[in-house]
């Protein structure tokens, strides 16, 4: 099992990877379980696809498990879904010591933290992440939210949780598609601080995809590390270092909002757009060389994923998708700091971004030149 130590001041903990933690929740997670009744939040295929084994181990293991399931889906991350929760949570009769469990991927991760956050104004909580996505990024870090008709993940905030198991077996039963969505947050390390990663994603993304667990094993544990690496120095994004992680997403979160937060388009598929494009504008403004920036749309195509813009098929024009960005919690005083790269492996917080030009830039995009 490799664990991976996250040294949060105040909130150290471990995040545990290897494959069967889920069978044995019961076992890993009693040592912080004070009450037989043990309460899980989960979505409805999660809970088909993993429900069972999570169960028996905690029944197992003496435990009681009281679940709450709910719609699978991005539009589950809202007030009422969280009303729902925490009205649960109260019902349940949950203390501030007390532990919930969060198993599903980053939707319930960050709702159930966010649950957690402010139930009696903050309980305790584990995070037992099923997708890729929730593995290598959600479930480490402790940003927790909901999305409003504003935009994505407006109302939230910073809580770590106690410990975090992440078992590969779980993507046993993930769709590809899920998957591929995960995957662009892998490479999302090796674009931003790693450039040694991404060769490495370059070299083996494909047996990853194809379920490779070795791959995936050495994917998941590499981009924790870089995660725990980064929150450690600035738990709540004060300095510029963890807006690292952010890399792709301002231009993400546009996408997402444009579509609704729907099927049409996943968080993580709207984060490889993200990062095809700012490699591109990155490259348009002469900060990185254009055959470098053009290795990340070249690399998810390669995987069978969306890497264009233009195959989103939106009917707006660049001014429309800029005015998505002025929800982004990155705005300062007026003016949005932009991830961008001088390279493949160095990203940086840009604070000289003209919005006017990013959407003519994006105009471009959107018509496929
Ligand atoms: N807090 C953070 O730091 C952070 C980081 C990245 C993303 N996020 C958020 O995470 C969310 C996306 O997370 P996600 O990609 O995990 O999506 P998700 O939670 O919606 O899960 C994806 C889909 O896969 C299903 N699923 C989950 N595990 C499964 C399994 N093992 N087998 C079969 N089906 C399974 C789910 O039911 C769902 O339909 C977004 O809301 C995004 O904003 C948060
Ligand atoms: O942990 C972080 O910090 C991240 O930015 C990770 C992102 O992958 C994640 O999607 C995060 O939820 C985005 O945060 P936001 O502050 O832009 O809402
Ligand atoms: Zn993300």
């Amino acid at each position: 099992m490799a664990v991976i130590p996250v040294n949060i001041a105040g909130h150290p903990y471990e995040v545990r990877i290897a494959a069967g933690l889920l069978a044995r929740v019961g076992e890993e997670c009693a040592p912080l379980l004070r009450k037989r009744r043990v309460p899980i939040v989960t979505d409805a295929r999660v809970h088909a696809a993993w429900g069972q084994t999570v169960g028996a181990s905690l029944v197992a293991a003496g435990f009681e498990p009281a679940w709450k399931v709910l719609p699978a889906g991005e539009q589950t991350k809202s007030w009422e879904h969280l009303a729902g929760v925490t009205d649960w949570l109260l019902a349940e009769g949950v203390e501030r010591k007390d532990h919930v469990l969060a198993l599903g991927g980053g939707v319930i991760g960050d709702l159930t933290g966010f649950a957690a956050a402010i139930l009696k104004r903050g309980c305790r909580f584990i995070q037992l992440p099923t997708t890729l996505l929730s593995q290598v990024d959600s479930s480490v870090g402790g940003k927790t939210a909901i999305n409003t008709p504003a935009g994505k993940n407006l109302v939230g905030a910073f809580h770590q949780p106690s410990l975090v198991l992440a078992d590969p077996l779980a993507l046993d039963t993930l769709p590809r598609r899920e998957v591929g969505a995960g995957y662009a947050e892998v490479l999302k390390y090796g674009l931003l601080g790693d450039e040694a990663f991404f060769a490495w994603c370059e070299d083996n993304g494909a047996a990853l995809m194809d379920g490779d667990g070795a791959a995936r094993e050495y994917a998941i544990a590499r981009s924790v590390e870089a995660k725990a690496r980064i929150v450690e120095q600035d738990e709540f994004e004060t300095t510029g270092l963890r807006a690292l992680l952010n890399l792709g997403h301002t231009f993400g979160h546009a996408l997402e909002a444009e579509t609704g937060y729907s099927d049409r388009l996943l968080h993580g598929e709207g984060v490889a757009l993200g990062m095809v494009l700012a490699a591109r504008y990155s490259a348009r403004t002469g900060l990185m060389d254009a055959g470098d920036a053009e290795r990340v749309a070249v690399h998810f195509r390669k995987l069978g994923m969306m890497a264009e813009l233009v195959e989103l098929g939106l009917n707006v024009d660049g001014q429309a998708l800029v005015a998505h960005m002025l929800h982004d919690k990155k705005m300062d005083a007026g003016t949005l700091p932009f991830l961008l790269l001088r390279g493949i492996g160095q990203a940086f917080l840009s604070k000289d971004v003209d919005l006017g030009d990013v959407a003519t830039f994006l105009d471009g995009q959107l018509q496929g030149r």
